[in-house]
């Protein structure tokens, strides 16, 4: 059977390591010969190589690293994105920067997720042209972020490149949890699911035999919190899980994403956020420390037993991903794809998250039909905000950018966009003009 190379983009990621341990627990079904880590910054990714090989060795999968984009993609079969441009010192600005003018201040949301959209394009842009001019074929999987922001631009600077994928785990984190309450496995619910990317809503769940349990999760949320045990530590998770069962509590229809949650209490979250201690601080005195500790217990060891290192959805859902794609298993999965129609009430050709068929030919979406007026409303206007970030970024557009955040729901006063776009070109010189 052949045997794939896979590159991880953003080789020093957080994420790295459960991702490797996945790939290498998966190999008699997908089966490796090489994983290449690369990353810009080698000490945030030579000490995961290190680990990564200790990993591997016993498999006998190469594991190989660079820090350049010549040559690093040549013979790569699958190439898996997950960079952090402009690092998590950046998305605290992304954070705090909002935050100070009286906005949410997240990193995929509103302001802060416009900010980093500025940088992750143009380097995500940068890495898919050399990886097309060393490896054609490859599929590249990106789950870099923003990814409504980032899958906009691929699709605008890459037409018909149907083998770039763009990816998220919130909608399966949120299965896992509803999969863990009902005593099942997320692999045996087909879920119905539509919106934009950390902007969408279930619509059915069906188990099956063909029942759709959604009702009845829906009434449970409205008696309690229904979250993946994975994320349970997290205090700042359990908060969000919260506000899921809010939402769902709130409002009629469907179950939204938990990235809702920033669009529709925005004055809420703003209330209850820190401004002088955001989401990137606490990844970066948690996750980050507790990756470079596990990595030197790896190290020091030799062995990942004792670790604690563990395979998470991340990793698990982009790796069910390519077997499915290398062995045409036609399983579905949830992915950013261009709306051809599919949601005929809605844009043509938006990046739309919704599940689709996924074989060796690529990503083939299933129908949803028309949807109704309120989340046709938030839909619409929220794109339209993703089109002009996208614009903004691709021209250094800056009424572009004053239009994209006016339309933005966690902004809408003009005199604020002004305030915090104005912010953004002194303090991270974006060069909008
Ligand atoms: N789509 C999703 O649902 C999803 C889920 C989780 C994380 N993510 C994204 O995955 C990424 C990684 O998250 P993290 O918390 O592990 O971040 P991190 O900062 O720990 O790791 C990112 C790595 O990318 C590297 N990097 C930055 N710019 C690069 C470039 N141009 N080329 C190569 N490498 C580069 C950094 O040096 C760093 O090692 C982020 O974009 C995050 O938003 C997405
Ligand atoms: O604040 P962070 O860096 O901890 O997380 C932000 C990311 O959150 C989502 O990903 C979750 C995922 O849903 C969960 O299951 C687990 O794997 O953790 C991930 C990160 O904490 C979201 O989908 C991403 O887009 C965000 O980057
Ligand atoms: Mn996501």
């Amino acid at each position: 059977m052949k045997k794939y190379n896979i590159v991880i983009c953003g080789g020093g990621s957080t994420y790295t390591l459960p991702m490797v341990k996945t790939l290498l627990d998966n190999t008699e079904k997908f089966p490796i010969s090489n994983i290449t880590l690369f990353d810009t910054d080698e000490s945030k990714q030579q000490k995961i190589y290190q680990a990564a090989q200790v990993m591997a060795a016993p498999i006998g999968v190469d594991i190989a690293q660079s820090y350049q984009l010549a040559e690093t993609f040549s013979g790569a079969d699958f190439v898996f994105m997950q960079i952090r441009s402009g690092g998590l010192e950046m998305r605290e600005l992304d954070e705090k920067i909002p935050l100070a003018h009286d906005c949410v201040g997240q990193e995929t949301c509103g302001a802060g997720g416009f900010a980093y959209g500025m940088r992750s394009v143009v380097d995500v842009v940068d890495i898919v042209k050399a990886v097309r001019g060393q490896a054609p074929e490859a599929w590249i999987i990106n789950y870099s972020n923003p990814a409504a922001i980032v899958a906009e631009a691929t699709n605008r600077v890459f037409p018909n490149d149907r083998k770039i994928i763009n990816l998220c785990d919130m909608p399966i984190a949120i299965l896992d949890g509803f999969a863990e309450a009902l005593g099942t496995e997320r692999q045996k619910l087909t879920p119905r699911y539509f919106g934009l990317n950390h902007f969408g809503w279930f619509t059915h769940l069906y188990d099956e035999q063909g029942n759709d349990l959604l009702p009845g999760i829906k009434q449970r949320l409205t008696e309690g919190n229904m979250m993946p045990e994975e994320l349970k530590e997290d205090s700042d998770w359990v908060k969000t899980f919260e506000q899921l069962s809010k939402m769902a509590t709130d409002l009629k229809g469907h179950i939204p994403n938990t990235y809702l949650q920033y669009y529709l209490y925005p004055e809420y979250i703003v209330s209850k956020s820190d401004k002088n201690y955001t989401r990137a601080n606490a990844v970066m005195d948690n996750r980050l420390q507790a990756v470079q500790d596990q990595c030197d217990f790896i190290i020091e060891n030799n062995t990942i037993e004792g670790s604690g290192l563990e395979r998470g959805v991340h990793g698990t859902y982009i790796v069910e991903l390519a077997t499915a794609l290398a062995m045409n298993e036609k399983k579905e999965f949830i992915m950013i794809v261009p709306n051809t129609g599919i949601i005929p009430n809605f844009s043509y050709g938006a990046m739309v998250e919704v599940p689709c068929v996924v074989s060796k030919n690529g990503a083939e979406p299933i129908h949803v039909g028309e949807i109704d007026t309120f989340y046709k409303g938030l839909m619409e206007s929220q794109y339209a905000y993703e089109k002009l970030t996208v614009d903004a970024i691709l021209n250094r557009d800056y009424d572009a950018a004053l239009k994209a955040l006016t339309l933005n729901r966690t902004v809408v006063n003009v005199d604020t966009a002004k305030s915090i776009l104005d912010a953004f070109n002194t303090q991270m010189q974006f060069n909008l003009k």
